[in-house]
């Protein structure tokens, strides 16, 4: 018997209504992510790969559907196991870091950790070894604003990446980096998923960066469709 896919979404509707405005931005949309792979999702401006992030990371909730991941049912699962699954079973990596100012590098690793109930002593000797995993072994003291995008970025990962989840979601991991930042910040996050087995989903508009995944879907008119290779 095959092995479950580590998310399973199936027949995933949701709907924005604001007043007499209704818009359907994911209609029906079906996929699976194994354990292990990396998957892009490209797709136009609003077609809604921010929308299927998000209610796979349990920030949003779909309509109608089925969602499974890490072998949670997210649209029966009650709040408390919602935070748990945030907090633990998911990395997030967004377009612009969302790095804490106020905190240097390796702050940053630990507060996801603190969040995720890891306490003081082994967040920081696991924030710290993340750092180092991502190449900052040598900017652990240093405040955002003293990082380039892609070592802010790599921050970023090393946070996602440091309390072991089972997935990652990235939105646009690439989106305000340069070329080679963001060519660097891709194969970093190969290496990271190779040599740790986390699956990953990341949105993304560039063609480059979804040929640097395992298999790419294009979302188009609410549903996935496997990308035709041109
Ligand atoms: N909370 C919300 N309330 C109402 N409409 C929303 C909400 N969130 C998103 N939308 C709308 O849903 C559509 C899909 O948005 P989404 O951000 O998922 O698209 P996207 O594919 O990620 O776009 P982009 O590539 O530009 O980031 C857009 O038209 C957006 O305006």
């Amino acid at each position: 018997m095959a092995a479950e896919p580590l998310v399973a979404l199936d027949q995933v509707s949701k709907v924005y209504r604001g007043g007499e405005h209704t818009q359907v931005v994911l209609d029906g949309v079906s996929l699976t992510i194994d354990h292990g792979e990396m998957v892009a999702v490209t797709g136009p401006s609003g077609c809604g790969k921010t929308t299927l992030l998000n209610i796979l990371g349990a920030l949003d909730r779909a309509d109608s559907g089925t969602v499974r991941s890490c072998g949670l049912d997210l649209t029966r699962a009650n709040r408390k196991q919602l935070t748990e699954y945030r907090a633990r079973s998911v990395g997030f990596v967004f377009q612009f870091y969302n790095l804490l100012p106020t905190l240097t590098a390796v702050e940053n690793v630990q507060a996801g950790l603190t969040v995720a109930g890891v306490g003081r002593g082994d967040a920081d000797r696991r924030a710290r070894h993340a750092l180092a995993d991502v190449g900052l072994a040598d900017a652990m003291d240093k405040f955002p604003a003293q990082l380039s995008g892609g070592e802010q970025q790599r921050v970023a990962l090393a946070r996602a990446l440091a309390k072991d989840p089972a997935l990652v979601l990235a939105d646009e991991p690439t989106g305000n980096l340069d070329e080679d930042s963001g060519a660097q910040v891709m194969a970093l996050l190969r290496t990271l998923k190779d040599s740790t087995g986390v699956s990953i989903l990341l949105v993304t508009h560039d063609p480059g960066v979804s040929t640097a995944a395992d298999r790419s879907v294009r979302l188009e008119h609410g549903r996935v469709h496997a990308r035709q290779e041109s």
